[in-house]
């Protein structure tokens, strides 16, 4: 049976505290979501704001494939502002609880009755399709929440939500409130909460339940503790609910997810399922060795199948198995003797609390296999003008093969500047992306050395670098430059 995708993003996971999209970004993000393959689109909620309606009508222009909705309450004036919008669905958020009947709203079951019916009413009027939403539903006595569901699609509604407001569901009740639902006359969808961590497992019991499509948000933001996990979800319905499948271009979860990441400015913790950058990572050597002979030992689902690449870490829990895969992967072929004398040294760093990248591997590797290696850039001087009143903008004298080279660059701040200036100075023999920055105070305080980490990009290999001084810029700049030597060597 295919499972229906509301997408709730850029409406629920855009009340995650701090977040405003604006209303580019929030087409860019409503353009992946529609090419991957997402039923519906909650595009915002039109009541908000000026800016709001204008993040709706850029979607809403684009004619996608997906239908596109904004939240409502059961007001006119907010129905009015969603037909303004253009969209071609409500989600009508109808309280159904007492708690919320009788404290939010202040009014009786009676009238809230009267409201849902009248919304749906208007909604249908003005050619709208209805998704009526019962807030707080799973604390709500189930005879009245079908009367609310009953009513509104007498009125017309085209599908009603259940939703676990405040994500008191456990996988039992959820799967056991949907099961309940079945005979109701239209698709009934799932909406969960994140509170008790339980909102993708009450999602796939409501989807065995019954429920025929749920809402979730890309990397679960939202509220509090934020909504279903879009990727998690799918991901689950595909590889664990074998009489279950969805619509979703599964190898494109990880570029959306970096893409709301990024807009947001929320990031995702690195242990987070599907798309943490641990999810596909292995530092241990029993596992990496296990993987290498067969990766379904460690691995349950294939990297590549969610559009993500294996690694193998290098720490001090690894092995030889994985560590010389990774030596492979940056080009260099060892004997077992000089694989242990590399294994030795990377546990002995590590042991004294060194976290080991790529540029220390191959240092060591260097010294093991005695290769002489030259360092084809170096840094001569780096000057900066930064302040409240300035462009940030850094000059750099660097030597490249044996020959000056002077450039300069601004940037958002200095750091951004310094490293825009060294890139300027390489462009035309290195196309590098700095594709992560990771900046650590070591002893806390201000005048603390400061350990910068940085992951750049040249083709298809990734490698990590490191800088550490008492200067940020000077560290970021030597991170920088240590990582684009190994690249180019
Ligand atoms: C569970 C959810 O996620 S619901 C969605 C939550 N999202 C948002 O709130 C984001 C958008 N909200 C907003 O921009 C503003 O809250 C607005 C424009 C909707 C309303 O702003 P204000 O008029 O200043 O009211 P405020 O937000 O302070 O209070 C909410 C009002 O809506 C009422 N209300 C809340 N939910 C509903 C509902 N589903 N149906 C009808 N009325 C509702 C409240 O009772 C309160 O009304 P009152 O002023 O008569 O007491
Ligand atoms: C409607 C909604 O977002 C909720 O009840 O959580």
């Amino acid at each position: 049976m295919n499972i229906k995708v509301l997408d709730t993003t850029l409406r629920d996971g855009e009340q995650t505290p701090g977040v405003s999209l604006n209303p580019s970004e929030k087409l860019r993000i409503a353009l992946k979501l529609d090419e991957i393959g997402v039923d519906f689109i909650e595009a915002g909620s039109a009541i908000t704001s000026e800016g709001e309606r204008d993040c709706i009508k850029t979607i809403t222009n684009e004619n996608l494939n997906a239908e596109i909705l904004s939240f409502s309450r059961p007001l006119n004036k907010d129905i009015d502002y969603c037909i303004e919008c253009g969209v071609d669905a409500v989600n009508l958020v109808v309280p159904t609880s007492d708690l919320h009947i009788f404290q939010k709203l202040n009014t009786t079951k009676e009238e809230l009755i009267e409201m849902s019916n009248s919304a749906v009413e208007y909604c249908k009027d003005h050619g709208l399709v209805v998704e009526l939403s019962a807030e707080d539903a799973s604390r709500t006595d189930v005879d009245f929440l079908r009367t609310v569901f009953n009513n509104a699609i007498d009125c017309g509604a085209d599908r009603v939500c259940v939703c676990d407001t405040v994500g008191i569901f456990t996988p039992d009740a959820s799967f056991n409130m949907f099961n309940s639902l079945r005979d109701l006359k239209v698709p009934v969808s799932c909406h969960c909460h994140n509170d008790f961590g339980l909102a993708v497992a009450n999602t796939l019991a409501a989807i065995k339940g019954g429920s025929s499509e749920f809402h979730s948000t890309v990397n679960g933001i939202g509220e509090r503790a934020g909504n279903t996990s879009f990727e998690e979800t799918v991901v689950s319905i595909n590889s664990l609910l074998p009489d279950f499948d969805t619509s979703i271009d599964i190898h494109e979860l990880y570029s959306i997810s970096k893409l709301v990441a990024r807009l947001t400015g929320v990031y995702i913790q690195p242990n987070k399922a599907i798309v943490g950058e641990n999810a596909f990572a292995h530092e241990s050597g029993i596992h990496s060795d296990g993987i290498i002979k067969n990766a379904s030992t460690y691995e349950p689902i294939t990297p590549e199948l969610v559009g993500r690449k294996r690694k193998f870490v290098i720490g001090k829990h690894m092995g030889t198995h994985g560590l010389n895969s990774r030596l492979k992967e940056l080009g260099l072929n060892v004997n077992s003797n000089q694989l242990q004398q590399i294994c030795d040294n990377i546990k002995f760093l590590a042991d004294n609390g060194k976290t080991v990248t790529d540029v220390d591997l191959q240092a060591i590797a260097d010294n093991v296999l005695n290769i002489n290696y030259e360092d084809r850039i170096k840094l001569e001087e780096v000057t900066i003008v930064s302040g409240n009143k300035v462009l940030p903008t850094a000059s750099i004298k660097l030597t490249i093969d044996g020959n000056d080279v002077l450039e300069a660059g601004v940037g958002i701040g200095p750091v951004d500047a310094a490293i825009n200036a060294v890139k300027k100075s390489i462009s035309e023999f290195a196309d590098i992306e700095l594709v992560e920055y990771h900046v650590d105070a070591i002893t806390g305080g201000t005048d603390a050395f400061i350990d910068v980490i940085v992951k750049l990009q040249k083709g298809d290999q990734i490698i990590s670098a490191r800088g550490t001084e008492p200067d940020i810029i000077n560290a970021s700049v030597k991170a920088y430059i240590a990582g684009v030597n190994r690249l180019i060597s």
